[in-house]
């Protein structure tokens, strides 16, 4: 088994046709590796979270090449009819807004995740309640969201997105509703997972206090994506 957890190649993607074409990327090539946490940044528009949603196989690419792992995934076309089961199983996602289930407890929602896959719910509780400690929050476990802090249901939530035990975590604006040491706390609990899980962590943020946590920074230029380390010049978005 490779490093590799992301490769793309040449990604094009366009919305629309004619006078009202879109054209958001245009030969994007670049890779991530299973225990990096790296940083996608642009401007508002550039086409992040639809870069993200064409790695997890929501949105289809114009063109290009895609693989998880070392599985290809696309190429000019979707290789499996099955996306759905490929994104169940290699990807956790986390959005801005939590987006538990309101009326279902936190350990209700979290072992949604691998029921839908297939585990016993004696099993899905197991980890649901592991993932819980992990995080700090296993005495909310019979609690409603609306019971919990902005932090602690973040948590849970990047407590759900890993209980499928993905190899990707593509997040995006995961801190844009926290604060700023939650936010801090929360981009470390990527970090943390992303060595100790060995996942891969793909992050949009437009908080540049966030990217120095950060292994890497992928930035959306000229519709093509560039990677650059961590440095002074980066903190100028
Ligand atoms: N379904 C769609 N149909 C047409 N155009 C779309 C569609 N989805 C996104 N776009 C366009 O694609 C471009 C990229 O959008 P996207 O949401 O990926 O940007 P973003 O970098 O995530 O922006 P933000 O930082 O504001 O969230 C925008 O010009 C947007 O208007």
């Amino acid at each position: 088994m490779s490093k590799q957890a992301i490769k793309v190649e040449n990604l094009v993607k366009n919305f629309g046709k004619g006078d009202s074409l879109v054209e958001v990327l245009n030969g994007a090539s670049f890779r991530v590796d299973k225990g990096e946490l790296v940083a996608l940044v642009a401007p508002s528009g550039a086409g992040k979270t639809t870069l993200l949603m064409m790695i997890g196989c929501v949105e289809e690419p114009t063109s290009g090449k895609i693989w998880l792992g070392d599985e290809k995934v696309y190429d000019n076309k979707w290789l499996t009819k099955e996306t759905r089961k490929i994104r169940r199983e290699k990807i956790g996602f986390i959005f801005q807004a939590h987006y538990l289930i309101p009326f279902l407890n936190i350990l209700e929602n979290i072992t949604l995740v691998p029921q839908a896959n297939g585990v016993s719910d004696e099993e899905s509780k197991k980890i649901a309640m592991e993932l819980l400690e992990y995080f700090d929050i296993a005495d909310k476990a019979y609690s409603m969201p609306s019971q919990l802090s902005g932090g602690q249901n973040q948590r849970a939530a990047i407590a759900r997105a890993l209980a499928n035990k993905p190899q990707i975590i593509l997040a995006d604006e995961p801190t844009a509703a926290l604060d700023s040491k939650r936010s801090v706390d929360v981009v470390k609990m990527l970090k943390k997972i992303a060595i100790e899980q060995n996942v891969a962590v793909i992050m949009v943020t437009h908080d540049e206090a966030m990217l120095p946590l950060c292994d890497r920074i992928l930035k959306i230029e000229d519709k093509k994506v560039v990677s650059s380390k961590i440095s002074g010049e980066n903190m100028i978005l």
